[in-house]
């Protein structure tokens, strides 16, 4: 017997299960990877209500300042992070901004600074079964634009380039590192490819931004220096004021 659908499981269908309707998150999601920035971003938000669990991941949605955002932890890695993309983008957000953190691939990228994208490198096992190899991901103009112009305000500096998504975090080898390098990534982070590549299928308007945690080439791990916390803040800060500009249309 072939089987009875295409697809066995879409974002509409995983939307049904959790028992959101279109329309319910808002226009807006911020995306971090991790449950704690998402608990820190949702100290910012007034009237915090859960939306869904699945598997290990939680959305609730909130107001800042008057304008509705959702809020997830969105996953982690590729796989994790494409069914997050598929259920937003199944529950018609109409942008998705992810707020990261990434290794830098630059020596004069610090631990501590901020990266904001500007496409995507993507060495990611989960956008093949989206596209063919030479699709390009991009992050939308006017949603980096009002990310920088936020940062800009905010007097948090920012570095642009390609991120690399990799699956592989304890294979970042030297030729791989020039061979992304010479493609234009200056950061890399295990995410961004599938969120965005996804997003950009469905016509959603996505970017992201992140906190260096690491520099791959200096070899420094900061993962648990306060430089990289603090970035964290500052990251999560410039997210939810560009999405008050893009509301308010400044
Ligand atoms: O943005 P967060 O969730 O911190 O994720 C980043 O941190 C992990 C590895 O350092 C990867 O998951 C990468 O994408
Ligand atoms: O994917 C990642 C993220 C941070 N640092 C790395 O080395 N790799």
């Amino acid at each position: 017997m072939q089987m009875k659908k295409d697809i066995h499981l879409t974002g509409r269908d995983l939307l049904g299960m959790v028992q959101v309707k279109p329309g319910d998150f808002g226009k807006y999601a911020i995306i971090p990877g991790t449950a704690e920035r998402r608990d820190a971003i949702l100290e910012h938000l007034e009237k915090p209500v859960k939306s869904f669990s699945f598997f290990e991941y939680t959305m609730y949605t909130g107001f800042y300042e008057g304008i509705k955002i959702a809020v997830g932890n969105g996953g982690r890695f590729s796989p994790d992070s494409a069914i997050i993309a598929e259920i937003l983008c199944a529950g018609k957000v109409e942008c998705i901004i992810r707020a990261g953190s990434c290794g830098a691939l630059d020596e004069t990228i610090k631990v501590g600074d901020v990266v904001l994208a500007t496409g995507v490198v993507r060495g990611d096992g989960v956008t093949p079964y989206y596209v063919d190899k030479d699709y390009k991901t991009v992050t939308d103009v006017s949603v980096t634009a009002a990310l920088e112009a936020t940062a800009k305000e905010n007097e948090v500096s920012i570095r642009k380039g390609l991120i690399w998504t990799t699956d592989a975090l304890l294979r970042e080898t030297r030729e791989l590192i020039e061979k992304v390098k010479k493609e234009g990534a200056v950061a890399v982070d295990m995410v961004s490819s599938a969120l965005l590549t996804i997003a950009q299928l469905n016509n959603v308007k996505a970017a992201s931004i992140s906190a260096v945690s690491d520099n791959l080439i200096t070899g420094e791990l900061g993962f648990i220096n306060p430089d990289y916390y603090e970035a964290e803040a500052r990251v999560v800060k410039v997210c939810l004021d560009a999405v008050k500009k893009l509301a308010q249309g400044s």
